[in-house]
């Protein structure tokens, strides 16, 4: 059990963040917007104000991004949205990969899409969307994906910047979230 919380004010709601060690050095405020339909619903609508104006689809990738992608995408009226996949389902035909690496995830892991979703991001411009940008590292593997299928990133969006991404200025996200360092 977290003895420490961090408590974060985001899209007008308050939710207390366990601290929780990454590495002997590092500890994050956990986030996990999964099952919280208020914080996916009100993120969503301050995003959506936020979408570039010529964005065609929004691509995120497994876990956390899911429910937010879904519900950004059905506020601006868009009928699909890609989800980059962390492993080959059987019904995933001819999917194409690149190496994904995250603060939250130990060692390497791969990003997948199939060949519908390949197809479905062709020549379009894309916004890569998360629940939390940190190193960038999961964007990064996202922006290679979609556009090793084709499209034109358009932007990154999230609903948290973490660390020093909060420090960007070419990213699209709600607020800022610290990091917390320790011998
Ligand atoms: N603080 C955080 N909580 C949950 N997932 C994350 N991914 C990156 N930073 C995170």
């Amino acid at each position: 059990m977290a003895k420490n919380y961090y408590e974060l004010h985001v899209a007008g709601c308050t939710r207390q963040l366990p601290i929780l060690p990454v590495s002997d050095t590092l500890s994050i405020a956990g986030f996990v917007i999964l099952g919280d339909t208020e914080i996916v619903t009100r993120a969503s609508e301050e995003l959506a104000a936020r979408v570039p104006k010529d964005t065609d689809i929004i691509m995120t990738a497994e876990t956390k991004g899911i429910p937010l992608a879904a519900e950004l995408a059905r506020v601006l009226g868009m009928k699909r949205y890609i989800v980059a996949r962390k492993s080959v389902k059987a019904y995933m035909q001819n999917p194409i990969w690149v190496e994904d690496e995250s603060i939250t995830t130990k060692g390497k892991q791969r990003l997948y899409l199939m060949d519908t979703d390949v197809e479905m991001l062709h020549g379009k411009n894309v916004l890569l969307l998360d629940d939390v940008i940190s190193t960038g590292g999961s964007m990064k593997a996202m922006k290679a994906l979609a556009e090793k299928a084709g499209a034109h990133v358009i932007g990154e969006a999230a609903i948290l910047a973490e660390g020093n991404a909060a420090k960007r200025d070419d990213i699209i996200f709600l607020e800022k979230l610290p990091l917390f360092e320790h011998e």
